[in-house]
């Protein structure tokens, strides 16, 4: 079975909230786009050195160095094949995101288009915080994997 992301009906099209606007969102519409590279290390560049990453339903991870680690471990069992910002908007450099990931399970080869809201937080061109929102018991049921080890 081919799973992929369908624009869900709460989807707004056409509204000014459906695309990036100002340099802030601009570079956090493109760093959701390069996830889909799975390269740990090329996507740490995009974070300060005092940068945050936290999955919401996991640990967090404090600093570049850990957030690359928090990502090259998540590329060891997950690949990142696709994202769809739906939605994104912000204020004072706090960007919100609306999407859908699509992920695939390394271990089981089960995907899943994973609703989630991301804030990521902004700073002189440097991510400084990245948080997902997201149902952990819906895509670990999914995929037939946990993430919780
Ligand atoms: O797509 C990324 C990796 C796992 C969930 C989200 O943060």
């Amino acid at each position: 079975m081919t799973v992929d992301i369908v624009a869900p009906g709460w989807h707004l099209a056409g509204s000014p909230v459906a695309q990036p606007h100002g340099a802030d969102e601009e570079l956090v519409w493109r760093f959701m786009q390069e996830l889909t590279t799975n390269d740990a290390e090329k996507l740490g560049t995009w974070f300060s050195d005092d940068a945050m990453y936290q999955n919401m339903p996991l640990p967090p991870a404090h600093g570049r160095e850990a957030v690359t680690g928090m990502l090259a471990g998540l590329f060891t069992v997950m690949r990142i094949e696709k994202v769809e910002t739906f939605h994104i908007c912000s204020r004072d450099g706090l960007v919100l995101t609306e999407r859908e990931d699509l992920l695939t399970a390394i271990p089981t080869g089960k995907s899943v288009a994973l609703p989630i809201l991301g804030v990521v937080s902004v700073r002189d061109g440097l991510i400084t915080g990245w948080r997902d929102y997201f149902d952990l018991r819906a895509f670990e049921e999914a995929v037939e994997m946990s993430l919780r080890g």
